[in-house]
């Protein structure tokens, strides 16, 4: 049952109100957050200058409804977790799909529903998806201010990621910088929206993500030079350089000695991958290690787990200083 409760509606895009607001203490936890294409509804627990009424969901009446709505239609083993991405959620494989994705869409009020068939596959990082509810297509994420755009079934989007895509600390005014990875701008655009870099040179080998990195460049209003390539970024010429060097791949060792062909001198690489959770502790002496065969001193300045993906590998993200022996 919905209830009326106070309630602030901020835009979508401010991000600072939202984040004061929630600082403040006055956030209703008890209520879920309402939104729709423009507004967000945030409860609060009292009437304060500018709060209207809205009609919110109670937390655990979510719950209860998915709960009550499941037995009605004779079904016990049900998923209780999804990812929310956009307008659409994604949930883990399971029987009797088509019903349970018709209940989850009305409950969550999504307009699509995706099933995993399997995991996120081969270089290109395909997700394995089935749609059971709806029509699919392109849905747009917001996180952080920064609006992604992006079909669910096409490309990945990580929300585990969420603190590395709002992490990029770096100083990065009047630098340029390289994505080597940039799939839909993940990381980029965050990096194009609120640092003040002089250009951005953006590579990914997946057509279908470069189509949504243009989009989202435009949508996110960017107005940096911005260099895009399609392609295996080892083909991008060592002509081109940048003072910093994002590598969003889990296979970013491999591609160490193309990442500081590009570099240039006192630059700084970001690099993502999997480490053996017995060596956390030093996962990336080994990648000082060859980087000095190649005529390079990596110092690290940055070290830190971003996930568990298993139990036995951490992804890890470390950032290095670089100069030239
Ligand atoms: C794992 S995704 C990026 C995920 C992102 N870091 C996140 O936060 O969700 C890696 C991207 O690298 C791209 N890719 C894989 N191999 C590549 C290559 N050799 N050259 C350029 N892009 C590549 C894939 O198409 C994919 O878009």
């Amino acid at each position: 049952m919905p209830m009326l409760a106070h309630a602030i509606k901020v835009e979508k895009h401010d991000i600072k109100t939202l984040k004061r607001i929630e600082r403040s203490g006055i956030v209703n936890r008890d209520l879920v957050y309402d939104h729709d294409e423009d507004y967000i509804y945030v409860p609060v627990i009292k009437n304060i200058d500018g709060s209207i009424s809205h009609d919110f969901k109670e937390k655990n009446s979510i719950k209860t409804m998915l709960k009550n709505e499941m037995e009605r239609n004779g079904i016990k083993n049900y998923p209780e977790k999804w990812v929310r991405i956009g307008s659409s959620i994604i949930i883990k494989n399971t029987r009797h799909e088509k019903i349970i994705g018709s209940i989850l869409a009305e409950i969550l009020n999504v307009s699509s529903v995706y099933m995993e068939t399997g995991r996120i596959h081969g270089d290109l990082r395909k997700p394995s998806l089935k749609l059971i509810y709806g029509s699919g297509g392109e849905t747009l994420h917001l996180e952080n201010g920064v609006k992604y755009l992006l079909d669910p079934e096409k490309v990945m989007f990580s929300p585990g990621n969420i603190n590395e895509r709002s992490n990029i600390y770096e100083d990065l005014n009047g630098k340029v910088f390289m994505d080597m990875f940039a799939g839909i701008g993940y990381f980029s655009i965050p990096a194009l929206k609120y640092k003040r870099p002089s250009g951005a040179i953006l590579c990914d080998i997946n057509p279908e993500a470069i189509k949504f990195l243009k989009r989202n460049i435009e949508i996110n209003n960017i107005k940096t030079r911005v260099e895009i390539f399609n392609c295996d970024s080892r083909l991008i010429s060592s002509k081109i350089k940048a003072d910093y060097i994002m590598m969003g791949n889990f296979k970013s060792i491999e591609f160490l000695p193309h990442a500081l062909s590009h570099i240039k001198n006192n630059g700084k690489i970001s690099m993502h991958y999997l480490t053996d959770k017995n060596y956390i502790k030093n996962s990336y002496e080994p990648i000082i290690k060859k980087a000095r065969s190649y005529g390079y001193n990596l110092t690290l300045y940055d070290y830190h787990r971003v996930k568990s993906v298993s139990p036995f590998f951490y992804h890890v993200n470390a950032r290095f200083n670089i100069s030239k022996i």
